[in-house]
């Protein structure tokens, strides 16, 4: 795809500047529903695109003023078919996915206006990552924590799945492409053959959930899952995101062992999502001061990107990046 050659060095450059680990922003849904919006729907975060689109703008805001260096969208659950069911057309769609960059992108620049910036923090110009849900977000079951799609979904069905919105993403211009919670080898496979296929020339990373601490949901070994990802010079990050705190760390030394690529983790607040009454369960919390002592923990266990998802919030970017960034 026709995009700048440099823009594939702005992830390594970014994490460089960094002082070798950025931080990424926190539970985008979340803070969205912090601030009144609905989103129990099958578009969950992406239904704003359609309802609230300064909201979004003003979440990416709060996490920029909270530290984050790197802004994901609000495209997770954003989708061409899924758009398409609210009797919107394809244009309409892609104009929606085109604005989720956009959105980041507008909040991106505008901040380095803002007022409100804190004089203690160290702040980088942020990088805009297009998020992209796997295809258990879409089906909006809660199969992005089970990694069962059934008999019918097969290698060229998620590749044909993730293309469009692939495109739309990288052409609306955003900076990366941040794969969310990945639950099997298979969609891992079908995401980087699609990205040589593409020929996609901004950097990706691509990022599993997990239910036990140490294995995709689906149970296949994250060694099986690396494998395919290891041999793609497209992908240059891999990790974790929307697992529990707990288990970053012994997935931090896992990944180390398995893959020479830039690892990122940013894990939820440790609560479960129940994917039928599609709310949160309370289970074993972690706040924002433990996750200010696991941030530095995961940093000296070699994460280069670092941030937090569902139920993490702008104070909890805030604690990573105090403890990451702050001058001494
Ligand atoms: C990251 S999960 C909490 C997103 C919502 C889920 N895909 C659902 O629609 O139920
Ligand atoms: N980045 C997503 C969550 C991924 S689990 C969102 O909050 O919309
Ligand atoms: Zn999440």
């Amino acid at each position: 795809m026709g995009i700048g050659k440099e823009k594939a060095e702005l992830l390594e450059e970014l994490i460089e500047k960094a002082g070798g680990c950025a931080v990424l922003d926190g539970g985008f849904a979340t803070q969205l529903e912090r601030h009144g919006a609905t989103i129990n729907d099958p578009l969950w975060s992406a239904l704003c695109l359609i309802k609230d689109p300064h909201l979004i703008k003003k979440v990416h805001l709060e996490y920029l003023e909270a530290g984050a260096d790197i802004l994901v969208t609000s495209s997770y659950q954003a989708t061409i078919p899924g758009f398409l069911t609210r009797g919107l057309s394809i244009e309409e769609a892609e104009t929606l996915l085109r604005r989720s960059v956009e959105l980041a992108v507008e909040a991106r620049d505008n901040f380095s206006n803002a007022i409100k910036r804190n004089p203690l923090h160290i702040y980088n110009r942020a990088l805009v990552a297009a998020s992209i849900g796997s295809y258990g977000a879409y089906l909006a079951d809660g199969s992005e924590y089970s990694g069962n799609y059934g008999p019918d979904v097969n290698l060229n069905k998620l590749k044909d799945f993730h293309r469009r919105r692939l495109q739309v993403l990288v052409e609306a211009g955003a900076d990366l492409l941040a794969f969310e919670t990945i639950p099997n080898k298979l969609e891992a496979q079908a995401i980087s053959e699609l990205l040589e296929e593409e020929n996609v020339q901004i950097s990706s990373w691509i990022c599993f959930s997990s239910v036990d601490g140490k294995n995709a949901p689906s149970g296949e070994s994250f060694e099986e899952c690396l494998d395919v990802l290891n041999k793609s010079n497209k992908v240059s990050a891999v990790g974790i995101n929307c697992a529990p705190p707990h288990f970053v760390l012994d997935l931090i030394q896992k990944f180390k062992q398995l893959t020479g690529k830039a690892i990122v983790v940013y894990p939820n607040s440790g609560e479960i999502w129940d994917g039928v009454a599609k709310r949160w369960l309370p289970s074993k919390c972690f706040d924002d001061e433990k996750f200010e002592l696991f941030a530095t923990r995961w940093r000296d266990a070699g994460a280069k990107l670092i941030g937090g998802c569902c139920r993490t919030t702008p104070e909890t970017i805030r604690a990573i990046s105090k403890v990451l960034k702050e001058r001494s």
